[in-house]
C-alpha cells in the first residue's frame, strides 16, 4: 500500500514513519502533487504554530492540493486544525474541509493540555474495535470545540473534538503514533479504510 506522509517541513515524521514500520507499512515523506495523489493513504502530520505551519504548506502550494484529495486523509494534531477553517493561534486561515474554528483553551486551566486522555461518543470506522474511553496521548493548547464533524469527544475544560470525519477526510487531535496499542489500532483502521 502505498501511503503518503505529506512533508511540509512542520510534522513528527519520525514517530510517525516509526508507528507504520510497527504495522509493516513503509510512509513515503513528500511534498510532490502526483506522489500524493496517487497515494492510497496520506497522513497530514503538524507539530508547532499554526501561522508558521500554513506559510510553508503554502509555499509548495499544498495548501491546494490537500482539499482536492479523494482518499482517506489523516490529519494529526495541527494537521488536523489546519484542516479547519480558522485556528486562533496566529489568527490563521485554514485549508476549510472541516467548517469548524479552532479556538484556545481559557487560563482557567494548564496549557498546553499534555499528556494522557480518554475518548468517548466513538462513531467512525476509523475506531473498530477501540472501546469507550480509551487513554491517547495529547499535547495541544487549541482545540475543535464540538460540531456536525465530530466523531470522538475528551473533556479538558470542556467537553471538545478529539477526532472529526468529513467523507475521506479525518482528523485526531491526539497523537495516535505516540499512544501504544489503542493509537496503533486506530493507525490499523485508517490503512484499511
Ligand atoms: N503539538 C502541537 O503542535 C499543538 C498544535 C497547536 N500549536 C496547539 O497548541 O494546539
Amino acid at each position: 500500500m502505498k501511503i503518503a506522509i505529506i512533508d511540509y517541513g512542520a510534522g513528527n515524521i519520525k514517530s510517525i514513519q516509526f508507528a507504520l514500520n510497527r504495522l509493516g507499512f513503509e510512509g513515503i515523506l513528500t511534498n510532490n502533487p502526483s506522489e500524493i495523489r496517487s497515494a492510497e493513504k496520506v497522513i497530514f502530520p503538524g507539530v508547532g504554530e499554526a501561522s508558521s505551519a500554513m506559510k510553508k504548506l503554502k509555499s509548495s502550494g499544498l495548501d491546494e492540493l490537500i482539499p482536492t484529495l479523494t482518499q482517506p486523509v489523516l490529519g494529526i494534531c495541527l494537521g488536523m486544525q489546519l484542516m479547519c477553517n480558522h485556528t486562533e493561534e496566529g489568527d490563521t486561515k485554514g485549508l476549510g474541509i472541516f467548517d469548524t474554528n479552532i479556538v484556545q483553551f481559557s487560563n482557567r486551566v494548564k496549557v498546553p493540555h499534555m499528556g494522557w486522555n480518554t475518548i468517548y461518543n466513538l462513531q467512525s470506522p476509523l475506531f473498530q474495535g477501540i472501546n469507550e474511553k480509551e487513554y491517547l496521548y495529547l499535547v495541544h493548547s487549541y482545540y475543535a470545540p464540538l460540531s456536525k464533524n465530530t466523531i470522538a469527544n475528551t473533556i479538558y475544560e470542556k467537553e471538545f473534538s478529539s477526532a472529526l470525519q468529513l467523507n475521506n477526510f479525518y482528523g485526531v487531535q491526539f497523537h495516535p503514533e505516540k499512544s501504544g496499542m489503542v493509537g496503533e489500532q486506530i493507525l490499523k483502521n485508517f490503512l484499511n479504510l
